[in-house]
């Protein structure tokens, strides 16, 4: 493939032509950063077999380049994606084409989508109702665990079984597709397929598993709109909906953007919970901790005013105000456990800085690089407090946090994800003792991570085993959401 010597350095190769692609296959998301230790340069060019990649290393051209987002541009490539990821119909396909970077305005099927989404995830009253939603089922999924004496639990199985039905009842009402473990499992199947999907030649063919089962979780949502279920909906899922009707979307197809759409909701949050208590129970005093900031803010109800039952209330509000190691944890954890790649098509020719970015080309800016960078972060272990407010004013700029990605295609959906997470993870924490595995905790590995997820997924589940904490038994639990009038700042957009 040509190389203009104004192009970011070539990233060099063992193997001619396909060396890059084995690395991809063998090292996965860490590829990307043994290339930016190997280059040591802002920018690299790999060549791949029939494409040309650039892959940013530096926090400050990421920024640039989120600038540029008409000629380095997202909607394309997601369009692309989605497309064959869920299998749309040709006449979808030409709808969602239609102005689909927004370069002749707002209109059209993939702008307003964005806009829609954007609208409904914001901080305010239709956001808090689809946390206050959530927060109920996931209340209820700590009640069916009350373990008076030593229970054992495949955590990551849990979570995902458990985190797949109280989000989606938040979003797709009581008629939920989602509540039907058939239709849940096959959602995961075919997560779990989504790359061969996209990798190959016939899905059908070459994928059959993952395409029978995504198939599987389309008849439903086909039952579930023609079945009215969609009234009962939150905000977001109802203008997405709104959005895809008025562009006249076929109605299956309907149904396939609302697998897709699950992907976003589900797939994240559920490492995202996993590895955040992982990391409580195993590092050395971080439990007592958090526990005590947890305790201090949870409201216990008087037995005289209130009733004989005594009732424990957490308000993840107070929780977000006054439990700086709790959110600093939780910012650690995304820090040292995401690695999702911002990727953008170069639509003509563009400057980013000095160099020279071809049309045709593919952006890609993963998080996992500007992560692991010791000029960004000093020490790059994993330090929970390093996210504390006194510990910030020695760090570098908030740029250096990609976990969301940024700019334009900032992950609209961080704060219903961030009240998820922290909800299930406080109240875990405030019900339930933890046993030590015998020989310790150990973390799993994370080779076999999907790398089209943004966090990284665990090789292996843990086994843990919990018990009511001494002086809690008999206590009622509740969950709840003041108006989110302040937000948690997680990325600098929120400052
Ligand atoms: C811990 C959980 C989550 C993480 C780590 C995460 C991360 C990300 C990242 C890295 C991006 C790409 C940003 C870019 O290209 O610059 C993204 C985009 C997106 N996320 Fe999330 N996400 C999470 C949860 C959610 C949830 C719960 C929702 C929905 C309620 C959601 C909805 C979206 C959407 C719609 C986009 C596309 C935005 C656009 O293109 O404008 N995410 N997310």
């Amino acid at each position: 493939m040509a190389h203009d010597a104004r192009e970011p350095p070539l990233a060099s190769s063992s193997i001619p032509i396909i060396g890059h692609a084995i690395g991809l296959a063998r090292r996965s998301f860490e590829y990307y950063v043994d290339l930016s230790k190997q280059t040591n340069a802002p920018i690299v060019t790999v060549s791949l077999p029939g494409q040309k990649m650039y892959v940013v290393t530096k926090p400050d051209l990421i920024q640039q380049a989120q600038k540029q987002h008409r000629t380095l541009a997202f909607p394309p490539i997601a369009a692309k994606f989605a497309t064959t990821v869920v299998g749309l119909s040709k006449e979808a396909q030409v709808i969602l084409a239609d102005n689909v970077n927004g370069d002749d305005g707002d209109h059209g099927l993939s702008m307003e989508t964005y806009t829609a989404m954007r609208v409904a995830l914001k901080p305010g009253p239709e956001l808090d109702d689809m946390n206050r939603a959530m927060l109920a089922e996931i209340n209820k999924m700590l009640h069916q665990l009350s373990a008076e004496t030593g229970t054992k639990l495949s955590l990551y199985a849990w979570l995902q079984d458990s985190l797949t039905v109280a989000t989606t009842r938040a979003i797709y009402g009581p008629m939920n597709p989602f509540e039907d473990k058939e239709i849940a499992d096959a959602f995961w199947d075919f997560e779990e397929g989504l790359m061969s999907i996209v990798i190959g030649f016939l899905p059908s063919l070459t994928a059959r598993k993952p395409v029978a089962a995504r198939n599987k979780a389309v008849r439903a949502f086909q039952e579930y709109y023609k079945n009215g279920g969609i009234e009962q909906a939150s905000a977001y899922a109802k203008s997405r909906y709104e959005v895809e009707v008025s562009n006249k979307f076929p109605p299956e197809d309907i149904a396939r953007s609302s697998v897709g759409g699950t992907i976003a909701l589900l797939v994240n949050t559920v490492p995202g919970v996993f590895w955040t208590m992982l990391h409580i129970f195993s590092y050395t005093g971080l439990l007592q901790q958090v526990r005590a900031e947890i305790d201090a803010c949870t409201r216990t109800s008087d037995p005289v005013s209130d009733g004989d039952n005594v009732t424990n209330t957490i308000d993840v509000a107070t929780l977000k105000e006054n439990c700086p190691l709790l959110l600093s944890t939780y910012h650690e954890v995304l820090r040292y456990r995401t690695i999702g790649s911002s990727v953008r098509e170069v639509r003509e020719d563009t400057e980013l800085g000095p160099f020279l970015l071809k049309k045709g080309a593919m952006l890609q800016m993963p998080a996992r690089v500007i992560h692991t960078d010791a000029s960004c972060w000093g020490n790059t272990d994993f330090n929970p407090s390093r996210f504390l407010p006194e510990e910030k004013k020695s760090r570098p700029g908030d740029i250096c946090f990609r976990a969301f990605g940024g700019g334009k295609t900032l992950c609209p959906g961080r704060h219903f994800a961030t009240n998820e997470i922290l909800a299930v993870v406080a109240l875990f924490i405030a019900r339930f003792d933890v046993k030590e595995p015998t020989g310790g905790w150990k973390m799993p590995t994370t080779t076999k991570t999907n790398v089209a997820a943004a966090a990284m997924g665990p090789d292996n589940d843990v086994d843990i085993e919990f018990m009511t904490r001494e002086g809690f038994k008999g206590i009622s639990w509740a969950v709840k959401l003041e108006a989110s009038d302040k937000i948690f700042s997680i990325v600098s957009e929120d400052l």
